[in-house]
Formats: C-alpha cells, structure tokens, sequence
C-alpha cells in the first residue's frame, strides 16, 4: 500500500543528511494521503545510509495506530499528525534540529523577515512558539508539541500555507509544504535564512523588519495576490 509515497518520503528523508539539516539518526520527514487518511513517517532510529523504502511506517492520520510496517514509526509522529489534522493545506512536514535554526528555536526568538532570500519563501517572521508547560512535557509530549505550534498560529493569526514553518522554543524547527519534497525545500531555506539572521544580527544588533513593501514584492509576485499576511 502506498508504494509511491513511501518511495518520495524516503527520498525526502535522504535529502536531509545530504543537505546537512541533520546529524546521526536526528530529524524526520513524513507525507499524508488525505484521500486514504493515512500518513507515511520515517522509522524512529534508523539510520539514513541504511534506510529503505520498505522501512517507512503507514500510520492512521486520526487514530495515530500503525497500519503498515515492521519498524517503530518516528518519535515525533503525533506532531506531524496534529500538524496535518489542523492544517488541511499541508503535505509534507519535516523536523529537523538545523544547527542556526535550533540556535533561534533556543534563543526563543522569531526569525524576522530581513531580507528578500526570506520573503520569496515566508510572508513574514517564522514564529518561535512559547515554552511547554511542565504538564504539557509530563503529558503526551510530541502531541502537545504540535498542539502549541497549532495555538502559536491561531493567536498570532499566522496562515501556516503562507509561513509554512515554526520554531519549537527550546527543541527545533519544523516545516512543511504541499509535499514531503517541497516540506525539504522549504526546511533547507529556513535553515539558509536562520545563518543570515545570525549573522545580520551581530553586524546589526539593531536588526530590523524589511519594509513591508518589499516583503509584499518579492512573496507575492512568487505565490500569487491572493496571498495576505494576517489581518
Ligand atoms: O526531535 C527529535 C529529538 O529531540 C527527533 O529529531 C529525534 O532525534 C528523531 O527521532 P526519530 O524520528 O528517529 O524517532
């Protein structure tokens, strides 16, 4: 069941060593098939250089239960489901612990919008979510993570298709897109933008915002008019 998309979350999978996004068995990439209401993950501790198409875990996108596979699924699956349940538009998610964007995730900072390399991708800051609480952490840990990246977007009226990634305070980036391939893209950018800010910041301790102008430029002629930021 679902060879071809087990096929494409591999490779997506495999892009993430090779971008260097990732150390060791760190990071993971998954994709959902919303007509089957399954969701494809990689398996949890496995490592990329012996990784297989026949190793990914087909899990029930509303029960979470493992419907396909003879390995664990990724630890962080409950955060790519809660992620696809409330955010229909998405395909793909990746998580990552990207050295300059678990600096900012750490820093508890959002990554601004600086420059033009930001706004052909993100129509505005990638949010940075609060701290958990400690009954989130003692709770149902990885589901209570995309529950606060989820309530991050909602309060700050963020259009997730528009910023399409977060950092999680104290633990790492995720990002998505409308496939596993485009969720990669967009996660190597973001890594990209974090190493820009980092060191725009030390040469400008003042950093700002781009205008509003250029930022509406550069996303909109890439992603179509219809696009807006907020309210
Ligand atoms: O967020 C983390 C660890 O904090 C993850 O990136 C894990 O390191 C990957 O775990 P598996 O996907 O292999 O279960």
């Amino acid at each position: 069941m679902l060879e071809q998309l087990k096929q494409k979350v591999l490779k997506a999978n495999l892009a993430l060593p090779r971008h260097h996004l990732v150390t060791f068995t760190w990071g993971n990439v998954s994709a959902v098939d919303r007509e089957k209401g399954l969701v494809v993950i990689k398996p949890s501790g496995v490592e990329y250089d012996v990784m297989q198409a026949e190793d990914m875990v087909v899990v029930d996108l509303h029960t979470g239960e493992v419907v396909e596979g003879h390995k664990k699924p990724s630890s962080d699956t409950p955060t790519h489901l809660e992620l696809y349940r409330r955010f229909p538009s998405i395909g793909g998610i990746v998580h990552t612990h990207s050295r300059h964007a678990t600096i900012w995730a750490q820093a508890g900072e959002d990554i601004i919008a600086a420059g033009t390399t930001h706004a052909d991708y993100f129509y505005g800051p990638i949010p940075c979510t609060r701290k958990m609480t400690a009954r989130e952490i003692a709770a149902e840990y990885e589901l209570e993570t995309g529950k606060v990246i989820v309530e991050t977007f909602l309060e700050r009226n963020i259009d997730p298709s528009q910023v399409p990634a977060v950092l999680v305070h104290s633990h790492g980036p995720f990002a998505w897109g409308s496939d596993a391939d485009n969720a990669v893209h967009n996660a190597v950018v973001l890594e990209e933008i974090a190493y820009m800010n980092l060191f725009s910041r030390q040469l400008q301790p003042a950093l700002a915002p781009m205008q509003q102008e250029l930022l509406d430029k550069h996303y909109l002629r890439k992603h179509g008019k219809n696009a807006y930021y907020g309210q």
